[in-house]
């Protein structure tokens, strides 16, 4: 057979076609629904342990919450920007190294309340003084006090409450932690940048679980020339297909068929579903058979938040040197948060960052509206602010690809929620921040859920096969080079 292929090319070309036509009918097939990180993540590591991957991304881009925008002729990131935890474990750390991305690191601490040393700290009150740098490190350090007062609280309540009700039983018990006037407007502005990292408000965040999830060492850093390159890097070789929304998802014990907006479908031995969680709410991918009953509760109980960005972009600068602005004011919702983006990219722009119930507000407005409204609460501490020159305003909550920012622990519903959103059922995998135990929120977290979920269905599809030496394991070469990275403060 051998000699006689050689002697005949036609032959021989027919025989490497049924070859490859074998080789390609045998080969593991996977769906990847949604191409933010945690999808490009679980397609990247399955496509590289061969499998037939295509990934089905409802937007005409890639990147989902990771959203690098270039229309000022730099960019900027109107979703995720900073790497939280800048070391050597975060699992992303090996691939910025390799890309050689700058970033910019805000804070040393590997605390959830603190993406800035107290030393860039620069507050203002409504009238634009400056609130002395000595009060804004005591009242840091009172909020220090009175969140593990609320831990007291925390182990006496059989029964979850949230931490506004957790602030007031301490206030009650311990009235010397109350503060008045200007101390009290600056306890307000770390109560709103708690708020920030849950893109929550107070009254809706678990006082059981705020505190539950793992912060990698090295503290938190900006991507300086944005998060894009890492997705792009990521998405190399891999069949994208764009503008594809999915609409239901059949799962039989021989595979999956995926049906998207236009009617086409897809079919392939699993599917790993990376959507949103304010997407899995929302119920627009339809599941059949439907989801096990424990999956719906933990899509339906599971907190998702809403954190926006106004991008305002200004001729020149004309704001103090700091890292951040911050305007304090008698509640957390009026006050303020802008990123000075200058002191790390060197651009003149100013990121206004409301979150909870004031971001939902913002999306309310139009964005030349909501421009305004950010300009204004600058205009409150530096009066002879210049207009901006250009602005770009995300709506994250409205978005129908989003749905919401990033999700956070509800009161009263248990931590094990993002476990329960993880697990597989059947065929169909999970991934996405949501689906992070560790690291819920984040973009290393959605990573390292993607990472997992391709190889849990790597795993149950060769199984299956009957042939799991066959391919290589997910974590390929890539994890295991180390490059450092280049970290910096201006
Ligand atoms: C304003 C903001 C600031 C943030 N800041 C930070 C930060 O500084 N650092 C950090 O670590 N994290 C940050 N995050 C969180 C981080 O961006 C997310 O945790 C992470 O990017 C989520 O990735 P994902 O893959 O789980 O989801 P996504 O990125 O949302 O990806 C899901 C994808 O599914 C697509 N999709 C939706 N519906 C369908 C459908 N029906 N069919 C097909 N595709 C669909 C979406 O278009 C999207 O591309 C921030 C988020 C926001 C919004």
């Amino acid at each position: 057979m051998e000699s006689r292929s050689k002697s005949n090319p036609q032959l021989r070309r027919a025989l490497c076609y049924s070859d490859v036509n074998r080789q390609q009918e045998r080969s593991p097939s996977v769906i990847v629904i949604g191409g933010g990180i945690a999808g490009i993540a679980a397609a990247r590591a399955l496509h590289d342990a061969s499998f037939q991957v295509v990934l089905l991304e409802s937007r005409e881009r890639l990147g989902g919450r990771v959203h690098t925008d270039y229309s000022f002729g730099f960019p900027v990131d109107l979703g995720a920007s900073w790497l939280h935890g800048v070391c050597k474990e975060n699992p992303l750390a090996p691939l910025i190294g390799r890309l050689g991305l700058p970033l910019y690191r805000t804070s040393g601490d590997n605390s959830v309340l603190y993406d800035h040393d107290l030393e860039s700290y620069a507050l203002f009150d409504m009238d634009g003084n400056q609130v002395p740098q000595e009060l804004v490190t005591n009242v840091g350090e009172a909020f220090e006090v009175i969140l593990q007062e609320t831990d007291k609280v925390r182990q006496e309540f059989s029964e979850d409450i949230s931490i506004l009700r957790a602030f007031s039983i301490v206030f009650e018990r311990r009235p010397d932690l109350r503060l008045d006037g200007l101390a009290h407007k600056v306890l307000q502005w770390y109560l709103c940048r708690m708020e920030g990292w849950f893109a929550a408000d107070a009254e809706t965040i678990s006082l059981k679980c705020w505190d539950q999830e793992e912060l990698l060492p090295g503290g938190h850093g900006l991507m300086v020339r944005g998060y894009l390159p890492v997705i792009n890097t990521l998405a190399k070789g891999i069949d994208i297909r764009l503008g594809h929304r999915v609409t239901k998802i059949v799962r039989r014990y021989n595979g999956v068929k995926v049906t998207v907006e236009n009617g086409k479908t897809f079919v392939a031995d699993a599917a790993i579903v990376a959507v949103p969680l304010g997407v899995l709410k929302a119920k627009t991918v339809k599941f059949e058979p439907k989801l096990p009953d424990w999956k719906e509760a933990a899509i339906a109980d599971l907190g998702v938040g809403i954190e926006n960005k106004i991008i305002l972009h200004f001729e020149k600068v004309f704001w103090p040197n700091v890292e951040f602005l911050g305007v304090v004011a008698e509640t957390s919702y009026g006050c303020s948060y802008f990123l000075n983006l200058h002191k790390a990219t060197g651009y003149p722009v100013l990121v206004y960052m409301p979150a909870g119930q004031l971001a939902r507000d913002v999306e309310k407005m139009s964005d030349e509206a909501a421009a305004n409204f950010a300009f204004l609460q600058l205009k409150k501490i530096l009066p002879d602010a210049s207009n901006p020159i250009q602005y770009i305003v995300s709506r994250w909550g409205t978005d129908i690809n989003s749905l919401g920012s990033y999700s956070y622990d509800t009161v009263g519903k248990p931590h094990d929620l993002y476990e329960r959103l993880r697990v597989p059922v059947d065929n169909l995998f999970f991934a996405g921040e949501a689906t992070s135990v560790s690291y819920p929120g984040s973009v290393h977290g959605a990573y390292s859920t993607g990472v997992m979920a391709a190889e849990d269905c790597r795993m149950r599809v060769l199984e299956r096969y009957g042939e799991l030496d066959l391919f290589q394991p997910v974590m390929g070469e890539e994890a295991s080079v180390s490059v450092p990275l280049l970290i910096s403060r201006l």
